[in-house]
């Protein structure tokens, strides 16, 4: 239907998980959706309709960095009806305070990209997650007892900066807690076709401590990321 996807309009639900990872996609999927149905295969960039909870739900990879999910982002929304996409990625920490494991509910998404700094001239635009979204997720990691953090994202579109942790400047010293790739391009179209989007991350790698997790531990604690999107998703 696309260059970038065959699924048939209808194929996809109105709520997608956003997973920059194809295998990730594939994961979701398979653990916890209901009679999961691949929907999607081009470029590997796997893209899934099940259920949770009894409810449709869809989940489509977006590849790494801004330009990549905005493909993606584009046609859900302009040609398969998405209303409600939940970016479940991975990120560094730029705030000691924010823990390895521990999630960051995007509620605002500050930018290096030329993506969305040139669509607004002289201004610069804020890209914000959906309130609605953002309150859901933080009351229900809240009563889980999941440790988040709602702050303020770095989407970058460089990964190994040159200048190492100087390359953030004073972000850092401003309130940015997170580093990630994707989540100001996904709140800028959100924006524009008026539909509603939340960047909800668990951080991996604390680019102050240097503190990782294992891959283990790192598919353990995605599980807790996961079941709050599909819960926010669903509305349940
Ligand atoms: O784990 P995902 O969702 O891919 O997100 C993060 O991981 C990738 C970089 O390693 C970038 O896409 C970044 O945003
Ligand atoms: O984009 C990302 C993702 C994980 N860790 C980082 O440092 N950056």
């Amino acid at each position: 239907m696309t260059p970038h996807n065959h699924a048939k309009p209808g194929d996809y639900a109105e709520a997608v998980l956003l997973p920059g990872d194809p295998l990730r996609a594939k994961w979701i999927a398979e653990t916890f959706f209901e009679a999961p149905k691949l929907v999607n295969s081009v470029r590997n960039c796997l893209g899934y309709t099940g259920s949770w909870k009894g409810k449709p739900v869809s989940v489509q990879a977006t590849g790494m960095g801004q330009p990549s999910l905005s493909i993606y982002v584009h046609e859900l929304i302009n040609v398969y009806g998405a209303k409600t996409l939940l970016r479940v990625g991975t990120c560094g920490g730029l705030n000691a305070k924010v823990k390895v494991r521990d999630l960051i509910l995007a509620q605002a998404a500050t930018t290096d990209s030329a993506i969305v700094k040139d669509r607004f001239g002289p201004y610069n635009f804020a890209p914000i997650a959906d309130f609605g979204l953002l309150r859901a997720a933080a009351e229900k990691a809240e009563a889980a007892g999941m440790r988040f953090h709602a702050g303020n994202m770095l989407s970058s579109d460089i990964f190994y900066h040159a200048d190492g942790f100087a390359g953030y400047g004073a972000l850092p010293e401003h309130g940015v807690i997170g580093v990630e790739m994707e989540a100001a391009a996904l709140y800028t179209l959100a924006a524009r076709f008026g539909v509603k989007a939340l960047t909800i991350c668990t951080m991996t790698d604390c680019l102050i401590t240097k503190e990782e997790i294992n891959a283990e531990e790192r598919q353990t604690s995605l599980k807790d990321m996961v079941t709050l999107a599909l819960d926010v998703a669903i509305g349940a």
